[in-house]
């Protein structure tokens, strides 16, 4: 697929974040979002999963037929999204069979994180790193071409950010496209980078306010 981004704009609570960020990603490509804290990269990627409207500006997907663009993306946040009180291979079976395209199977995507001793544990005694890695699994039981990442290392050891570096170098080899907000190298080879710049201040409103519709 080839993802096509112009213009966009983003205010939150009627704070103007930022403006004017456009690219494209080609099958293969990988882009790292960088930028200061509260520069709106986390917004960027929930905005290109479909869950935060621009506030100018389009995204639209090439080479996915029919399917829209939430229909081909995974999204790993910096909550995990993983019920507690379910097995490591219990969260991957609902992430299997609600996102539909199986690829690998929960037990396969474990190994690949290299936890095949956690499947049977619930995720709520696992250690951060461990959740973290459950989380990223979920890249491995269904076959969706774009990987929006949220801080994808937090909590990971060395060991498992190699893992990592070599799972998004395996899906852009097969033409997967990896998008990355980041304050860290990842690994990514080639990646190009956005950096966000941080809004100018009288762009803001004075009151603060939050929206409560996006939490996820
Ligand atoms: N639900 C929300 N309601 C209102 N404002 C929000 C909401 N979520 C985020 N914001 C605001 O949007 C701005 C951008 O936040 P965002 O999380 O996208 O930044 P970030 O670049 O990912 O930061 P970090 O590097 O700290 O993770 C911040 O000023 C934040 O307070």
């Amino acid at each position: 697929m080839r993802l096509i981004v112009e213009n966009l704009a983003c205010r939150r609570s009627g704070r103007r974040i930022f403006s004017g960020l456009s690219f494209t990603l080609e099958p293969g490509e990988g882009l790292m979002v960088t930028g200061r804290n509260g520069a709106g990269k986390s917004s960027l990627l929930t905005m290109l999963a479909g869950r935060l409207k621009p506030d100018a500006g389009t995204i639209r997907a090439e080479g996915i037929g029919e399917a829209t663009l939430p229909e081909c993306l995974h999204v790993i946040g910096h909550r995990d999204g993983l019920k507690s009180a379910l097995t490591a291979t219990e969260n991957l079976e609902f992430a299997r069979d609600l996102l539909g395209h199986p690829a690998a199977s929960p037990q396969a995507a474990l190994d690949a994180m290299g936890l095949p001793h956690v499947a049977r544990l619930p995720v709520g005694y696992l250690s951060a790193g461990q959740r973290r890695r459950v989380a990223l699994a979920r890249l491995l039981v269904c076959r969706r071409p774009l990987w929006l990442l949220d801080e994808p290392t937090a909590a990971l050891d060395l060991a498992s950010q190699g893992v990592l570096a070599g799972l998004m170098g395996r899906h852009r080899a097969e033409g997967g496209l990896v998008i990355a907000a980041t304050h860290q190298a990842l690994g990514l080879e080639d990646a190009r980078e956005l950096r966000i710049a941080a809004a100018a201040v009288d762009d803001r409103c004075e009151e603060d306010t939050f929206e409560t519709e996006n939490w996820l």
